[in-house]
């Protein structure tokens, strides 16, 4: 995501937005969920087609600026909340189904640029927090104070080699063991202790990215956010998803498999059990144009499954 200054204003770009709408065509009266609603990218585009949108974050920001959206009386509601309750938060206002699911993953900028929430290690002097939402108890400085070696390889190996997930962790036990892990420029004199091997971008980047969805559950709460968005879909409805990095996209990629019914294949033993949303799967990676416009994209995935329409396309579909 990218912002830019404009006469003192930030003005935030939305990410591959462009190919969202192409591929979503959302429509008129439409009920969408925006399952990450962080600076309203996505949910305005949504309004300005006229779709209604429930929009979640966890954010306090987030919650703010929605509160301004929201005074615009569009057909919009907002809940400070988890994705992975949109079930909760569609029966609270009455949404039994719903059009489409949008969730564009990760931290936004505004996040990553706050000097005061740890995101990032551009700060040194930040407060070792990394919480998306700050009523939670536990910050990343908790978790490094607190979990065992075991669990700070498991942590590491989200985003790090099996080595380097083990070093990482030894050298977190060492530093406690004279003072507690704090700040920011603590956990990146144990990064640069821990000697990891050369990468593309910064070496601390691939360690800040596995704390920071430790501390926010992030992979347990896709999981559940995207059974729960093909849940809620009606028949035809659409589910996308932005993903950043593998671990997010390895685990959208495969509940999409999992979950489709493609032509010539079928459920075979042991597999009735599987619950089948989906009858067509697209996959689209960011363009050059807006890589180049804005670098932060330049990872970005869209992959968007569309649900089975009948009872008589799943059986067309199964033959
Ligand atoms: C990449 S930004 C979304 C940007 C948005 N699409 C826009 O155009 O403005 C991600 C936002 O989702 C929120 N978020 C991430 N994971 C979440 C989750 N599991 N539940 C609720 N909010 C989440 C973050 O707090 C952040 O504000």
């Amino acid at each position: 995501m990218e912002k830019k200054r404009e006469e003192g204003q930030l003005l935030h770009v939305p990410v591959m937005l462009k190919e969202f709408l192409e591929l979503c065509q959302p429509q008129e009266n439409e009920k969408w969920i925006d399952g990450t609603f962080g600076y309203g990218g996505h949910t305005t585009a949504l309004l300005e087609k006229g779709c209604k949108v429930l929009a979640m974050d966890m954010d306090e920001q987030a919650q703010q600026r929605a509160g301004l959206l929201r005074e615009k009386g569009h057909h919009f509601y907002f809940f400070r909340k988890n994705f992975s309750e949109m079930a909760v938060a569609c029966a609270q206002i009455g949404w039994d189904r719903v059009d489409g699911v949008l969730l564009d993953l990760g931290v936004s900028l505004g996040q990553l640029k706050d000097p005061q929430r740890g995101f990032s290690f551009q700060f040194p002097e930040a407060p070792l927090d990394m919480r998306m939402d700050s009523s939670k108890e536990k910050t990343a400085a908790f978790l490094l104070n607190n979990f065992s070696k075991e669990q700070l390889i498991r942590l590491f190996s989200v985003s790090c080699k099996p080595n380097e997930s083990q070093r990482l962790a030894e050298e977190v036990e060492r530093f406690r063991s004279i003072r507690p892990i704090l700040r920011v420029k603590d956990f990146l004199e144990i990064i640069l202790k821990a000697r990891l091997s050369k990468a593309k971008g910064h070496v601390a980047t691939r360690p800040f990215l596995a704390l920071r969805m430790a501390v926010n559950e992030e992979l347990e709460h896709l999981q559940k956010g995207l059974e729960e968005g093909a849940r809620l879909l009606k028949e035809g409805g659409r589910l996308a998803v932005i993903s950043f990095h593998s671990g997010e996209d390895r685990i959208v990629k495969r509940f999409f498999q999992n979950h489709c019914l493609p032509k010539g294949r079928h459920e075979t033993e042991g597999e009735t059990e599987r619950e089948v949303f989906f009858c067509r799967i697209e996959r689209r990676l960011v363009s050059r144009e807006e890589s180049r416009s804005n670098p932060r994209a330049r990872s970005a995935r869209l992959r968007i499954g569309w649900k089975i329409r009948s009872e008589e396309e799943r059986q067309r579909l199964i033959k």
